[in-house]
């Protein structure tokens, strides 16, 4: 028996303090890395950092294409941060939001040489912790060791497949729940083992298990859910596919907190505020540095295999959430589609979804 936090555990703690502006070490391929995300970086630690010699900024390709910079780690591109350059010049590179008013950041320094594992890990930590996807790195010599004396997480990582493995999620409460659209729901709260978003199974009625159940997948979108935001469909999505539950008497509604595809309600913010700009959906996500769809699916198939579910009429227009569902061993027996609160300001970004993301109009 051991109180030691487990793998789980540390990279739910790094999480948090890269949320904190705290750096973490990360120990893997024969190197040790202080890592810390640039968004929450303070001055003092950038110094400290500095300080033990020189730092490198690790950034999506996605962003790197953006700053017309190689990526020559595939996925990532790797920068030295010049002499003298501050919280500042690290936040112009990392955050895209002044890019059309400083067009020029550059030229920048690559590394070419040796592994970047590390940064890979950090910059999927900084994305999990839903902050922007930049991270300073520096070379520790006895990374554990400087862990303890700090009081900073230390984290051995022999691959990056921790950092994708699926989090069990475990039942933690359900209760009735009358609404509009059914007298007969029931909110199951699930949570996962790394400390990471709740998310929420609203069940109408007393669905068949044997049957193909009614289900929709949404992901939380507090601007369309909760303030009727014009500028996409949740809101009307979210109450057409509970109405469609309550009048077939059956159905399960899957709230996914996986806000804006999966970047955070502070990251969909900067896309709005890019979109402002005249980017549309897609390329304000690559600008920040994130792929178009950041969400993990199988968080979904998980609640709905663990409710006892197999087989879906999934409510979707989004032909890879069909796929993703069929992938992860949940059968689609059929589309339902579900095409409301289409609005003059959200026309664009309906036709953008259409013609880049695959949705069926
Ligand atoms: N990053 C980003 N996320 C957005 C934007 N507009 C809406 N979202 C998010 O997109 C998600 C919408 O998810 P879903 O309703 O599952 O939509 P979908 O994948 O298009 O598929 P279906 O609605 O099932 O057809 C929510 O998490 C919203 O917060 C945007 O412009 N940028
Ligand atoms: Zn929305």
């Amino acid at each position: 028996m051991t109180l030691a936090p487990n793998q789980t555990e540390k990279l739910g703690r790094a999480r948090g303090d890269l949320r904190l502006g705290l750096p973490i070490v990360l120990a893997g391929e024969g190197r040790t890395l202080l890592a810390a995300a640039v968004e929450t970086l303070g001055a003092d630690r950038l110094a400290a950092m500095r300080a033990l010699g020189q730092p490198e900024l690790a950034l999506t390709a996605r962003r790197a294409e953006t700053l017309k910079t190689p990526a020559y780690d595939d996925d990532l591109a790797r920068l030295i941060v010049p002499q003298g350059a501050g919280l500042d010049w690290l936040n112009a590179v990392a955050d895209p939001a002044d890019d059309l008013r400083v067009p020029m950041k550059g030229p920048f320094a690559a590394l070419r040489q040796g592994s970047a594992a590390l940064h890979r890990a950090a910059l999927q930590l900084a994305k999990s912790a839903q902050l922007l996807p930049a991270a300073v790195l520096v070379e520790v010599a006895d990374g554990m060791a400087f862990a303890v004396a700090q009081g900073l997480t230390f984290l051995a990582l022999t691959d990056c497949s921790d950092l994708f493995r699926l989090a069990p999620l475990e039942e933690v409460v359900s209760a009735r729940l009358p609404m509009v659209a059914s007298q007969a729901g029931r909110v199951h709260i699930f949570r996962p083992d790394d400390g990471g978003a709740e998310h929420y199974a609203i069940e109408i009625g007393r669905p068949d298990r044997d049957h193909p159940v009614l289900a929709r997948l949404h992901s939380a979108c507090f601007t369309g859910d909760v303030l009727g935001s014009l500028k996409c469909d949740c809101g009307p999505q979210l109450h057409a596919a509970l109405a469609q539950m309550g009048s077939e008497g059956a159905g399960v509604l899957l709230y996914l907190n996986q806000e804006g595809r999966g970047i955070g309600l502070a990251n969909k913010m900067r896309a709005y505020s890019l979109q402002d700009q005249g980017f549309d959906t897609v390329e304000a996500n690559h600008r920040l540095g994130f792929e178009d769809d950041e969400r993990d699916f199988r968080i979904g198939a998980e609640i709905l295999r663990g409710m006892g579910f197999g087989t879906v009429r999934l409510l979707t227009n989004n032909p890879r959430k069909m796929a993703m569902m069929e992938s992860c061993g949940i059968r689609v027996a059929e589309r339902v589609a579900l095409k409301v609160g289409k609005t003059p300001q959200n026309a664009a970004y309906l036709a953008t979804k259409a013609a880049k993301s695959g949705h069926l109009l």
